[in-house]
């Protein structure tokens, strides 16, 4: 049976057999140093000439980059050796030669990279991201399932738009048209309403046309939604959430955020409860700040990070205005301009990671919002009914798992967020 790299640790002194690819080497002429990988972890295979047979030390002259094989060979700790651990080869099975690897152990420019996407995984960096990725999304499930939420999953073929008709990516469904969906959420309201506390976590998918970091077309959301739940509640639930995450992360994965390099101190601080302000008092910071900023419009980037600057953890910006914001918002009942929402943004320039709200609960005001935003009412007669049949007060929010995962991991792009990014003008690999 083969052994894994990853548990290498529990057989020192072990005859052992393993499944690699060849990711380095190097010689001396009468030693042979060979890097080997095989998603696990890495370890270093060691050949001396005059302790293998000539066959042996032949296999390993001929491998390449890449180049697939079995090795045995005995374990050793080794303080000097990255890992702790040496192999000491006795054997080695080549399953391939590869052909000449393109992704060479130099620096490559990004629409390179990105061309090879399916190949420049394989390296310890982008290993590393999406162990860090797959660890987010476990301490994220873990958290929720332990707090009585139950996963549900919405459909990603839909009749309508969520967060406006701007970015919808339509499709033929047999003789009907279908959107691709923009987010779980109002169906993740039905499931509340029969589940209590729910969330979906899947892809979705918005046509923008912005070419950005923070930007993808194809992105995951895990959304959150709870009956009786009101605006102050989700946002307690919202940093308990991310709280967790980050200081989970920060013990689960300490090898791979210094295969990143990420300085995990700003991270350390990430404990709720996180700051508040109001969209108006945003506004009085962004022109205190010498950004000039008028209320009534929405935030971009800039201000996003101009706003997270006068902070040392995420922070929640709520009740900004109205018309800025998705159709499905509930007013403040105290100033019906600005609605109960919030976004939270996180520090050190990543921008918004959640955006979430109150729902309108009112039947009436739900009709008169399909009438100002000009939303086809046939195709959310069903959304209508959960006002019907039962309303209550709920909230919920959307986590953007690659823009969280580009802040803990401290990169510059979403790109390196996920395995495989869609965005503008990238559809390949
Ligand atoms: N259940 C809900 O209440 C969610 C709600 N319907 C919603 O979709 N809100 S959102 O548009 O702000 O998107 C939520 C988050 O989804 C992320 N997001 C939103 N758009 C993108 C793009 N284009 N690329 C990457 N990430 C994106 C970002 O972190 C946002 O804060
Ligand atoms: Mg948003």
């Amino acid at each position: 049976m083969l052994v894994r790299i990853g548990n290498i640790a529990e057989h020192v002194g072990e005859s052992v057999k393993l499944g690699a690819w060849l990711y380095n080497k190097r010689s001396s002429g009468k030693i042979q140093f060979l890097q080997l990988r095989d998603g696990t972890g890495f370890i270093q295979g060691v050949l001396v000439k005059n302790q293998v047979s000539p066959e042996v030390w032949e296999r390993a002259r001929q491998l390449t980059q890449e180049s697939s094989l079995y090795v045995r060979g005995t374990v050793r700790r080794d303080e000097r050796a990255p890992g702790g651990y040496e192999l000491d080869v006795e054997d080695i099975e080549i399953i391939q030669i590869a052909e000449e690897y393109p992704i060479a152990l130099k620096k490559h420019g990004v629409d390179f990279l990105m061309d090879h996407r399916h190949l420049w995984i394989r390296t310890p960096r982008q290993r590393a991201i999406l162990k860090i990725r797959a660890e987010i999304i476990r301490a994220i499930q873990d958290w929720l399932d332990g707090q009585g939420f139950t996963l549900v999953d919405p459909p990603i073929l839909t009749p309508s738009a969520c967060e406006g008709t701007t970015t919808l990516f339509s499709t033929r469904y047999f003789d009907e048209e279908a959107f691709l969906t923009q987010s779980g959420q109002l169906y993740m309201e039905a499931a509340a309403m029969a589940l209590g506390r729910v969330y979906s976590f899947g892809p979705t998918f918005r046509a923008e046309k912005s070419k950005t970091r923070r930007h993808l077309i194809e992105f995951w959301m895990i959304e959150p939604e709870m009956a009786f739940t009101e605006h102050e509640e989700s946002l307690r639930i919202q940093e308990e959430l991310v709280s967790h995450v980050v200081q989970h992360v920060l013990r689960a994965c300490r090898d791979e955020l210094n295969t990143i390099g990420r300085d995990t101190a700003p991270l350390e601080r990430v404990k709720s409860p996180f700051p508040r302000i109001t969209y108006d008092e945003a506004v009085e910071l962004l022109n205190r700040e010498g950004m000039p900023f008028e209320w009534g419009e929405d935030f971009g980037a800039p201000h996003e990070t101009k706003i997270a600057e006068s902070f040392d953890k995420p922070v929640f910006v709520t009740h900004y205005p109205a018309k800025v914001k998705a159709f499905y918002m509930k007013p403040d009942p105290a100033r019906p301009e600005v609605v109960l929402c919030a976004d939270l943004i996180a520090p050190e320039g990543y921008g918004e990671i959640i955006g979430g709200s109150q729902r309108i609960d009112d039947p009436e005001l739900l009709r008169q919002r399909f009438v100002e935003h000009r939303l086809p009412r046939e195709a959310y007669e069903w959304y209508l009914d959960l006002r019907r049949y039962g309303t209550v007060p709920h909230s919920g929010f959307g986590l953007g798992l690659e823009r969280t995962v580009a802040w803990i991991c401290g990169l510059d792009h979403v790109r390196e967020t996920i395995p495989f990014p869609r965005m503008l003008n990238r559809l390949y690999p």
